[in-house]
């Protein structure tokens, strides 16, 4: 399906404008389904995104915030997702909201995988909002090119849920949902700031494989279309 490409001015337009247009489709939800689900990603470009979302008037009790990946590290980690989203999302009015982690304590980063699966089974069918981020190399979520998993990752036959990822460019080990699980989500966001995203955004819409950059994935067979959000 091909991308809707939404430019603005700068980085705190685009904050306001996204943080606008997902708080118009949460309450849709709420209003349709009497509940609603959102999916978020770390990385530096969601941070103004966070915090004018929280300010927005809805009823944030109804609404049940996730990560579409996390790295295998506690909360109180600076490289935590959850701290990020902690610190600027569930605040102001959104500190009603409900958090689901994708971490967990356990043995292994494949437990944890199992587990967040179960924890999470209740939402997504489909999230009502994801907002996936890009990075230089292509990825989304934790589809690393390269992966240990991106196969299975990607395989449209993979069920919903979430998986490990081990990559060079991934640092610590990662949980990640699979592209089943966000690919249908009502609002499907790609939310990329700067020049250099936008080149890396022409590269990964030319021919090429998949796996070279997994963003290919998203952007040629997600059920919904990629709605791609860009400031310079
Ligand atoms: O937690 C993460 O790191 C995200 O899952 C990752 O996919 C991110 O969205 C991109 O790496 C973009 O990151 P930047 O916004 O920092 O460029």
């Amino acid at each position: 399906m091909t991308a809707n490409m939404h430019a603005f001015a700068n980085g705190a337009e685009l904050a306001g404008k996204l943080a606008d247009k997902v708080a118009e489709t949460l309450s849709a939800a709420i209003a349709t389904r009497g509940s609603a689900s959102i999916a978020v990603s770390g990385g530096s470009t969601p941070k103004a995104f966070f915090q004018a979302l929280s300010s927005r008037s809805i009823d944030w009790g109804k609404v049940t915030v996730t990560l579409v990946d996390e790295r295998f590290v506690p909360a109180d980690n600076p490289r935590s997702n959850h701290l990020l989203v902690q610190e600027n999302l569930l605040r102001d009015k959104a500190a009603a909201a409900k958090f689901l982690p994708l971490y967990q304590a356990a043995a292994s980063v494949e437990e944890a995988a199992v587990i967040a699966t179960e924890e999470t089974k209740a939402v997504g069918h489909p999230f009502d909002v994801a907002i996936l981020g890009m990075g230089n190399d292509g990825h989304t979520a934790s589809f690393f090119p390269g992966g240990s998993n991106l196969k299975t990752a990607l395989d449209p036959n993979t069920p919903r849920g979430i998986i490990t990822m081990e990559a060079e460019g991934a640092g610590e080990p990662r949980l990640t949902f699979t592209f089943s699980s966000l690919q249908d989500a009502r609002l499907l966001v790609l939310h990329i700031e700067g020049e250099g995203k936008k080149d890396v955004l022409a590269k990964a819409e030319a021919s090429g494989e998949e796996t070279e950059m997994p963003i290919r994935a998203m952007l040629r067979r997600a059920a919904s279309q990629v709605e791609i959000y860009w400031a310079p």
